[in-house]
């Protein structure tokens, strides 16, 4: 069973991200009563810096056992590490290490330096989620391209397609840089809560797609992952001005 996706419409981008770092205070502590560790999947883009920036601001923040919280990445460009262009080393230059995390639990995808080839990496961080992961996700955070791309699984991609594997290789992106890593949506399955962070007008039109009733993931990825407690829709009201908001209320 999945949970059907809920909107949350904030004034703007920056009390998007606010809101949404003390929700994800919220989940983690809730997360570390079940479990002894949160299980958390972080994304790059706008958003996703910008939801660790709050955090790494936030007071609240100070109640959670970071040491037991454990950080991987929904996907990752395959540069090498610390490439400006990479989703974790935008996370680390918006503050990750503010947060106290036990680097040992920060899971990065390898990069070419690292690895043979992105399939190589794919299934390297494929084999660490089978040693490290548990059952599922507690919280899957994905930014949405204005293409309706979530994570690196792309419109009408075969990567998108893969299934029977944790992460895929993604070649061909028609998002610089064209190599990466993605897990998959058979991986995105065993999510607990996923939340969609999304902000500005030329994200709209996706975010009205991938909520359309019957939309297609082929066409729209980010109508495919949902939740199975939780499938939340953190927007702005520049990225819902193409919903219907009468039907949100
Ligand atoms: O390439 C990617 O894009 C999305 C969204 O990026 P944005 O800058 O349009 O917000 C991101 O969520 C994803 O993880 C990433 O690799």
């Amino acid at each position: 069973m999945t949970a059907g996706p809920r909107v949350v419409v904030h004034p703007d981008k920056q009390s998007l991200a606010d809101a949404a770092a003390a929700r994800l205070v919220t989940a983690v502590l809730d997360a570390q009563t079940r479990n002894p560790e949160a299980q958390v999947a972080l994304t790059g883009g706008s958003m996703g810096s910008a939801i660790i920036a709050s955090l790494a601001r936030t007071p609240g923040r100070s109640a959670v056992d970071w040491s037991r919280v454990r950080v991987w990445w929904g996907d990752e460009r395959y540069l090498p590490a610390g490439d400006a262009d990479r989703n974790d080393t935008q996370n680390d230059e918006a503050g990750l290490s503010v947060l106290g995390l036990d680097p040992a639990k920060v899971h990065r995808v390898a990069g070419p330096e690292a690895s043979a080839s992105a399939e190589a990496s794919a299934d390297a961080y494929a084999q660490t989620i089978r040693q490290h992961g548990q059952k599922a996700w507690d919280v899957v955070l994905f930014g949405v391209g204005p293409d309706g791309h979530v994570a690196s699984l792309f419109p009408h991609h075969p990567a998108q397609r893969q299934t029977d594997a944790i992460a895929v290789a993604v070649h061909d992106s028609p998002k610089p840089p064209p190599d990466r890593v993605s897990l998959t949506f058979e991986c995105f399955e065993r999510s607990h809560e996923v939340w969609f962070l999304v902000a500005g007008g030329d994200k709209a039109e996706a975010v009205a797609a991938a909520l359309a009733p019957g939309a297609d993931r082929w066409d729209v990825p980010a109508a495919g992952p949902r939740g199975t407690d939780a499938t939340l829709w953190l927007v702005d009201t520049d990225a819902a001005s193409a919903l219907d908001r009468a039907a949100l209320d």
